[in-house]
């Protein structure tokens, strides 16, 4: 008879709105969890992780095997990132600590090209893979997440030591597995910059406005005026994905209206920094779009002019 195969060991790596809510599902689905935290660390240690959900419910971790530093992690094999993308480059000493030889590294976050500054502090023997959070998420307070909806994760390769496609395929799908047992919907993504692209034609538009604006999904989505620039800046994006070689499915920019429409009231995650005075992922979301556009000859007006004023914003604020 064959043996069992053992379930892989899991570091999160920032335990926020996305580290704590993933965490807690893998968690519940009996994988060995273990949770690096900051700030939170204490209350965490003490009294738990709790989400309040609107699809599962109240859901508490107690005890939970956190951590202040990753110096005291076990040596995990799969190791999801859950921090702000602005800190990227300062990961590596604490994920070098939690990696199992061979680990694979997840960057759940939003934004593009966010895996290549750590990338090239880590050794070429871990495997970086990004992940993309589609869910309406964010901390109420010290461990206490709130879970409005959605949850879809879907995770591409970006580079490690693996030998071919097949092989970068399979541990793709062995990430995509991680999610699905924990019954959280999973997909492969066959081209993660791409993807990263297309997650951008959200973000651009409703993480900035939320902040130059001060208004959630529902008042952006209910004035003419704020439709007229979300559909603008969506355009833009098209065009810059484009322009740098990634088509858009048609219509996508309506589908998100559509989707956006029958979300719960939402206050993106760059609003959320902007409320507690940390700086915004303004590099990921803005800087190198308009960058990678500018440098395939695409002028983005629009986001420029949006990306300007966040920038200010962001200098005042932090
Ligand atoms: N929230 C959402 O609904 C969605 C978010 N995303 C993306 O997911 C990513 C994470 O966002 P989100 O979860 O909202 O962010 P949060 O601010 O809620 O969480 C970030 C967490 O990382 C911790 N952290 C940062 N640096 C370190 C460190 N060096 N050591 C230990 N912990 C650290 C922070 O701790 P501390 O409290 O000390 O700062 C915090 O707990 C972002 O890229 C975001 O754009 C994508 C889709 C949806
Ligand atoms: C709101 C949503 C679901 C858009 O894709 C999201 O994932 C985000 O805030 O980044």
């Amino acid at each position: 008879m064959m043996g069992a195969v053992a379930k892989p060991t899991i570091g999160i790596i920032g335990t926020g709105a996305i580290g704590g809510f993933y965490g807690v599902m893998l968690a519940r689905a009996g994988f060995d969890v273990h949770f690096l935290l900051r700030s939170e660390f204490s209350a965490v240690a003490e009294r738990g992780l709790h989400v309040d959900s609107a699809p599962y419910g109240a859901m508490t971790l107690s005890p939970v095997q956190a951590y202040s530093t990753a110096e005291d992690m076990p040596p995990c094999d799969w190791l999801l990132v859950g921090t702000k993308t602005t800190s990227n480059a300062d990961l590596a000493p604490a994920i070098l600590q939690a990696a199992a030889p061979n680990a694979k590294v997840l960057l759940l976050q939003n934004g593009l090209d966010v895996e290549d500054s750590l990338r090239e502090r880590l050794p070429d023997s871990l495997h970086v893979l990004g992940g993309l959070c589609y869910i309406c998420v964010h901390r109420e307070g010290p461990g206490v997440i709130t879970h409005q909806a959605l949850g879809a994760v879907h995770v591409g390769f970006h580079s490690g030591p693996a030998a071919d496609a097949t092989a970068r395929a399979a541990i793709v799908e062995e990430g995509v597995g991680l999610f699905r047992a924990a019954g959280i919907d999973s997909q492969a993504m066959a081209n993660l910059h791409q993807a990263r692209w297309q997650k951008l034609v959200w973000n651009v538009p409703y993480n900035g406005l939320s902040v130059l604006l001060g208004a959630s999904t529902t008042p952006l989505m209910a004035d003419a005026d704020s439709r007229e620039l979300i559909r603008a800046l969506m355009a833009e994006v098209v065009l810059g994905a484009t322009a740098c070689g990634h088509d858009i499915p048609a219509g996508y920019a309506e589908h998100l209206f559509m989707v956006t429409e029958r979300m719960p009231d939402y206050w993106p995650s760059m609003y959320h920094d902007f409320l507690h005075k940390r700086p915004l992922e303004l590099a990921a979301i803005y800087t190198r779009p308009l960058a990678a556009a500018k440098a395939a000859g695409c002028e983005l007006p629009r986001i420029e002019a949006l990306y300007r004023s966040l920038s200010f914003i962001d200098r005042r604020n932090t």
